[in-house]
C-alpha cells in the first residue's frame, strides 16, 4: 500500500524502467486509504468516464463493497466446459507474473465477474455481451470494508509511458470520483409494460417435470422463467441499485456492466466463500410469501420449517453441498435443521455449510464442483439439467450463475445470480425459478415465481400497483 504521491511515482517509475528494460509491460497496482465514501455515488460520478464497464458488489453478511471500473486484464472465454479450469491457469499465471505485495482485503489486484448458467450459450441469444465466463481486474477499485476504505489503481506501464500522466490520471479519477455523494432524484419509470414469456407453457412444463420425476427419472429439477418489461425511458443501474440497497439489505447486491447491457439483482444466497481457507457455503432452497403481519409471517414461516415437499427440496440441496465439500474440506458442519432466511418478499429455508479446504482445494475448484447445486438444477445433477434444457423456453446466460471475486491468495466469494435482470436500454428481463418436485403443483409455483420477481420488479419502479 502507498502512503504518498512520491511512493506512487517511485513505483511507476519502477515498472516503467522494468517495461524498458525486458521490452514488456509490467503490470502494477497502486493501493492507497482514502476516506469513507458512499459506494454506490462513486458507482454514479464514474459514469460518465466509464458507463458501460462499471460493477457493483454489496456482501450480504459484512459491510463490505466492491465498486469497479474499467480493465486492467481481462480473463474470457467463449465457449466450453473446461472454463473453470481456464479461468484458474489463467488467473495463477496472471498472479504469477504480477508483483507480490500484501493489501488489504478485497483490495490491489483483484479477479471480478461471473460464469453463464450452461457451458455454452446459444449464439443468437438475450446475453450478447455475457459471455460463458468473463474475469477482469479493474483499472480502478473502490473498496469499502467496515470502516476502512481504499482506491486501487490497476495497470499494465507500457515501455516509454508518461508517469507523470499517469498519476495525473490517478488524481483526476480519485478527485472527481469522490466528488459528489448525492444522486440526483429518480425518474419515476411507472407505466412500465409487463410482457410474462410464455407462462402458460412454462406451467405445462413444470406439470411435465413432476411426471418425468415420479417416473423415477429424476428427484428435482429448477424451472425458471423470464419476464419482459418495457419502460419509457433508458433504465439506469444506479438508481435501481439504490432501491435494492435499500428493500434488500440481506442480500447480495450486484451489477455488472458489459457495453450496453447490465446484469443486476439482490440475491441472498452464497454459493460459496474462502478465506484464509475457511470455506462457507448456503443452502437456501424451500419457499414461501412473507406475512402481511408480525403474526401471520411468523405463522408462515413455521409452516414451511415443518412443510415435507419443501423439506424434501431442501435437504436435496443440504446433501449434495455436504457432499461436495466433504470431498475437498475437513470439518465440515451443516446444523441438523434449517431455520428460516427472510428477505423482504420471500422467505426461505436456510442452511449454512462450512468447513476447512484440504491443502490445494480453490476457490474456483469449488465453484466448479458446486455450480450448479438442486437449488438452481435440479437432482441429480447431469440428469436435470437435461429435463431443465428441454423444457425451459429463455436462455438462462448469467442467471442463477456463479458470480463473484477473488484474490491472489484465493481468497473470494460467489454467489448465485438470482432474483436479477438483465437491462438492455428500455427494457429489463427478470428471471425467476422454483424447485420441481414430484407433488410440486403448477399453480402455486407460478405464484413463487412471481413472488421472486418481485424484488428486481419493486427495485425498477414497475411494480405499478402490485403489492
Ligand atoms: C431459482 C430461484 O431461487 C432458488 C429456488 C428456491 C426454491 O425453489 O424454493 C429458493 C431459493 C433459491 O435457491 C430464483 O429465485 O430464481
Amino acid at each position: 500500500m502507498i502512503t504518498s504521491i512520491e511512493e506512487a511515482k517511485r513505483k511507476i517509475e519502477d515498472a516503467s524502467l522494468r517495461a524498458n528494460k525486458l521490452e514488456k509491460p509490467q503490470f502494477v497496482s497502486i493501493v492507497k486509504q482514502i476516506a469513507q465514501f458512499d459506494p454506490l455515488s462513486v458507482y454514479y460520478n464514474g459514469r460518465h468516464l466509464y458507463e458501460g464497464k462499471r460493477f457493483f458488489w454489496k456482501d450480504a453478511y459484512e459491510p463490505f463493497y466492491l465498486v469497479g471500473f474499467d480493465y486492467a486484464h481481462i480473463i474470457e472465454k467463449n465457449k466450453g466446459r473446461d472454463r473453470f479450469k481456464y479461468v484458474e491457469e489463467e488467473w495463477k499465471r496472471f498472479i504469477k507474473g504480477a508483483e507480490d505485495n500484501k493489501t488489504p482485503f478485497g483490495t490491489g489486484n483483484l479477479l471480478f465477474g461471473g460464469f453463464s448458467f450452461h457451458p455454452y450459450q446459444k449464439e443468437d441469444n438475450l446475453w450478447t455481451s455475457f459471455p460463458v465466463s468473463r474475469f477482469f481486474v479493474p483499472k480502478v477499485l473502490f473498496t469499502s470494508y467496515n470502516k476502512e476504505a481504499f482506491l486501487t489503481f490497476n495497470r499494465y506501464i507500457k515501455q516509454g509511458e508518461s508517469v507523470e500522466d499517469i498519476i495525473k490520471e490517478m488524481e483526476h479519477i480519485e478527485e472527481t470520483f469522490l466528488a459528489s455523494d448525492t444522486l440526483p432524484s429518480q425518474v419515476h419509470n411507472r407505466d412500465a409494460v409487463q410482457h410474462e414469456v410464455a407462462p402458460e407453457e412454462w406451467k405445462r412444463a413444470v406439470k411435465h417435470a413432476t411426471e418425468q420425476i415420479r417416473s423415477g427419472e429424476i428427484e428435482k429439477v429448477v424451472l425458471a422463467r423470464e419476464l419482459q418489461v418495457t419502460f419509457h425511458e433508458k433504465i439506469w443501474s444506479e438508481y435501481a441499485l439504490s432501491s435494492l440497497l435499500e428493500e434488500q439489505n440481506l442480500s447480495y447486491i450486484f451489477a455488472v456492466e458489459q457495453d450496453s447491457q447490465c446484469f443486476i439483482g439482490a440475491s441472498p444466497e452464497r454459493l460459496v466463500k474462502s478465506v484464509d481457507g475457511e470455506v462457507f457455503s448456503t443452502c437456501l432452497a424451500g419457499s414461501i410469501p412473507r406475512g402481511h403481519s408480525a403474526e401471520e409471517d411468523e405463522k408462515l414461516g413455521e409452516e414451511l420449517l415443518n412443510d415435507e415437499k419443501n423439506l424434501f427440496e431442501h435437504n436435496l440441496v443440504v446433501n449434495m453441498i455436504e457432499k461436495a465439500m466433504k470431498e475437498t474440506c475437513l470439518n465440515v458442519y451443516a446444523p441438523e435443521h434449517p431455520t428460516l432466511y427472510k428477505v423482504k418478499h420471500i422467505q426461505h429455508l436456510y442452511t449454512p455449510i462450512r468447513g476447512k479446504a484440504k491443502e490445494g482445494t480453490t476457490l474456483i475448484e469449488l465453484v466448479e464442483k458446486l455450480h450448479p447445486t438442486p437449488a438452481l438444477g435440479g437432482y441429480p445433477k447431469e440428469e436435470s439439467i437435461e429435463v431443465l434444457e428441454k423444457l425451459e423456453v429463455f436462455e438462462r446466460g448469467w442467471y442463477a450463475a456463479p458470480i463473484g471475486w477473488l484474490d491472489g491468495d484465493g481468497n473470494g466469494e460467489f454467489i448465485v445470480g438470482i432474483r436479477s435482470a438483465l437491462l438492455r436500454g428500455h427494457e429489463a428481463s427478470l428471471f425467476a425459478g422454483c424447485g420441481i418436485v414430484a407433488d410440486s403443483d403448477p399453480q402455486s409455483e407460478y405464484e413463487e415465481t412471481k413472488t421472486k420477481f418481485k424484488p428486481m420488479l419493486s427495485a425498477l419502479g414497475g411494480m405499478n400497483n402490485d403489492k
